[in-house]
């Protein structure tokens, strides 16, 4: 292939890689393999300057701005950093450096390179009044609001000597616990599973919702201090003042006095960083003093006085033996993995994640194969291919089941889903149970103290077929119970040893006593008095989650308007869309469904919502009907709409003729604006809004 073709065809690559991971949060392909590619282009470019194209990915930062925000300018621009895989260029790098500042002495101080989404804030007078994306590096998104609702970013600083306008810059991410929590409470409810934290933070920044963003508790790690006035002589001493300035700064950081010390942080955090709260991919290494950063200066795309160096996917090789299916409550099939046991970034692992059928036609993957496995900051690792040069005659096609492997029934492919499903909700084991877990949870019913075990108990003797027999169950009939059970797969699992011992796994043993009893009893018992919102999402309805379950709630306000709704107004309620109407149609459709709704009714739990009574402040909006629109700097959805209750105000769900006024915050939606104008209802501002409340 001709240079220009080579580079022509490099470029076009990726740049559509660049558009799928910074406008889309998409990885089409895994890092490794993209920084090879940019690489291959820079040193064509490198040989060939006259055939670089304008629109090289070497000559700009990857990401751009988007229409949905509003634009802003960087006063420094955002750059991106120069990386690499090697020691040898690190080295060469350090060369460089020296070079650069004459023989003078320097330090370094090294950093994780958090894997997340670059952030910038600005502070006047010590307030933050604007956050924003890095965009294309002269100009972002301005994401000022959702950047608000990270809790750990100070939104004052209360501090003696602050200049009067600063920027700080740091990584948002979202922390693994939190994407953990997340998608396990999106395969509860039957949602597609976010791709990893990196992707979901970046498509959690660009909502334009920040109420929704504001449930994701996203974190922020700063890195960087930024001021026009001289404040600090070093990096080091921003990084001290940032912490005491109450920002979130990782202690992970360390000075290093030269290269030999910054490898042995770079083998340090090797398999240490796993450890942390989020993932990382890296180590950023910058030269300490200020003054010296200046000296050695930028290039078009990064500054010459850092470099990012970035680990290897930690990957290891071993054998599948076999592959078992799990049922989840939604009746999806979930291929699991089993693996000749082997050590990877310092555990053992024995079972990965294959995702679905659809992963394993891409892998190509046969039982008897030598695969390969990879640990991100995920819990259960992953087999990301196979070792074709590797596979014998005796490899076996794996054969997906056609039938569920927990209760026969056939298995079903919905249209447009990658999961097959077992469709037996009621009576499939697994579903079965994890039915009862779903609705006793926390958030659901609240009888956790039926968890860990004793609900298989009591579905195992027949005590319970649906959860509406909880509320049958006596002390009589639980007294006493008891069983013992092989510990399930995890941390009590059997220990394999590095010498290929191996220790049993523990038991555990599930027992009802008299107090066991009285606390699940009561617990039962209390469980009645929950909100109907709570019921609605206990109900495990697909899709229904918390914020589905409150604005249905919100709009019939009780069970026989809900059930009566046809499937026109259910997809008309604020929030829910065709696709959960029609979920929640076809579940109220259905008799055994209505039966279970009846005894649940019976037995005394909550089927209408009791409106939040709210303190009455004024008249001020008295016989007046208001609806808003986008978001406020004031006021959080609830508390706006809490305003315009305990004013006397009332609360429409659309715009119509009734409608007196439209409140328009920022990123409002355009329909509601332009059918508001159509109408014309009177639109206000939010401090318009407030001055009519008289809280001015
Ligand atoms: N898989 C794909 O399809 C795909 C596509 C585009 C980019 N990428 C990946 O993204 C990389 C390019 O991204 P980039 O231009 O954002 O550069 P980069 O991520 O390599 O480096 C710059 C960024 O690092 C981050 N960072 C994290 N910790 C930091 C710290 N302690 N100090 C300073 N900065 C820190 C900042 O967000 C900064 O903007 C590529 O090397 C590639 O691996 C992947
Ligand atoms: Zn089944």
């Amino acid at each position: 292939m001709l240079p220009q073709d080579r580079i022509q065809e490099l470029t076009s690559q990726l740049n559509y890689y660049n558009d799928q991971y910074y406008q889309h949060s998409q990885s089409v392909i895994d890092d490794f393999t993209f920084d090879k590619l940019l690489a291959e282009l820079q040193s064509l470019e490198q040989q060939y300057p006259e055939l670089t194209l304008p629109d090289s990915p070497t000559l700009r930062v990857g990401g751009t701005i988007s229409k949905e925000f509003h634009t802003v300018y960087h006063r420094f621009p955002m750059l991106s950093l120069g990386n690499t895989y090697s020691e040898a260029d690190l080295t060469e790098f350090d060369a460089r450096v020296r070079k650069g500042l004459n023989g003078e002495a320097f330090e370094y101080i090294c950093e994780q390179k958090f894997d997340g989404v670059a952030l910038s804030m600005t502070y006047e007078n010590g307030v933050l009044v604007q956050g924003a994306t890095r965009g294309d590096g002269v100009r972002g998104d301005d994401i000022t609001n959702n950047i608000r609702t990270i809790r750990s970013v100070p939104l004052r600083i209360n501090a003696g000597q602050l200049p009067a306008l600063f920027e700080v810059r740091g990584e948002g991410f979202l922390p693994l616990a939190e994407f953990e929590r997340i998608n396990k409470e999106r395969e509860d409810i039957g949602e597609p599973l976010l791709a990893n934290p990196r992707n979901a933070a970046s498509g959690t920044f660009k909502q334009q919702d920040s109420g929704a963003v504001a449930k994701r508790r996203l974190d922020c790690y700063l890195y960087s201090f930024l001021s026009e006035e001289s404040v600090f002589d070093t990096h080091e001493e921003s990084l001290l003042q940032l912490a005491d300035w109450g920002f979130n700064v990782s202690p992970t950081w360390e000075k290093c006095a030269d290269i030999e010390a910054v490898m042995s942080y770079i083998a340090q955090w090797e398999t240490k960083r796993f450890t942390l709260p989020l993932n990382t991919d890296g180590i950023v290494i910058k030269v300490n003093r200020y003054d010296q950063q200046r000296e050695l200066g930028y290039t078009a795309k990064s500054p010459r006085w850092a470099i990012a160096y970035k680990y290897k996917t930690v990957a290891a090789t071993t054998t599948l033996n076999s592959v078992s299916y799990q049922v989840g409550r939604t009746g999806a099939v979930t291929p699991v993995a089993h693996l000749t046991p082997v050590l990877l970034a310092g555990t053992v692992v024995k079972r990965a994640s294959l995702h679905n059928a659809n992963e394993i036609a891409r892998l190509g993957i046969m039982l008897g194969d030598t695969v390969f496995v990879e640990k991100g900051g995920e819990i259960i690792p992953k087999v990301t291919g196979v070792d074709l040069s590797k596979r014998s005659e005796a490899v076996l096609p794996i054969e997906y089941p056609t039938h569920c492997p927990a209760c026969g029934t056939e298995l079903v492919r919905r249209e447009k889903e990658a999961h097959f499903y077992c469709t037996n909700e009621k009576h499939c084991p697994p579903q079965r149970q994890a039915r009862f877990e779903h609705f006793i949870q926390r958030r659901a019913m609240n009888i956790e103290s039926l968890g860990e075990g004793k609900i298989e108990l009591l579905i195992d003797r027949g005590l319970v077929e649906t959860p509406a027999d909880l509320y049958e169950l006596t002390s009589e009939k639980l007294l006493g119970l008891q069983k013992t059970y092989p510990a399930a797969p995890g941390p009590a699992s059997p220990v394999l040893h590095e010498d290929g011992s191996e220790e049993p796994g523990k038991t555990r043993t599930v027992k009802f006593g008299q107090k066991t009893v009285d606390n699940i009893l009561s617990a039962i018992d209390r469980s009645k008095s929950q909100s109907f919102a709570n019921v609605l999402f206990a109900l495990g309805i697909r899709y229904v989650g918390n914020t589905t379950a409150d604005r249905l709630v919100d709009y019939f306000g009780s069970i026989g308007a809900l059930m009566a709704a046809p499937l026109e107004t259910l997809a008309g309620v604020p929030d829910v869309g065709p696709r959960i109407a029609e979920s929640v149609y076809l579940w109220f459709q259905d008799d055994e469904n209505r039966r279970y709704i009846e005894r649940l009714r019976a037995a005394g739990l909550t089927f209408v919502s009791e409106r939040k009574e709210v303190a009455q402040e004024s008249e001020s909006l008295a016989g007046k009907t208001f609806l808003y629109t986008g978001t406020f700097a004031n006021f959080s959805r609830e508390a706006l709409e809490e305003r315009i209750a305990a004013n006397g105000g009332r609360l429409l769900s659309g715009v119509s003729k009734k409608l007196n006024y439209l409140i328009v915050g920022e990123n409002a939606g355009p329909s509601k604006v332009q059918k508001a104008q159509q109408l014309n209802v009177t639109q206000l501002t939010e401090d318009e809004f407030m001055a009519m409340l008289g809280s001015e």
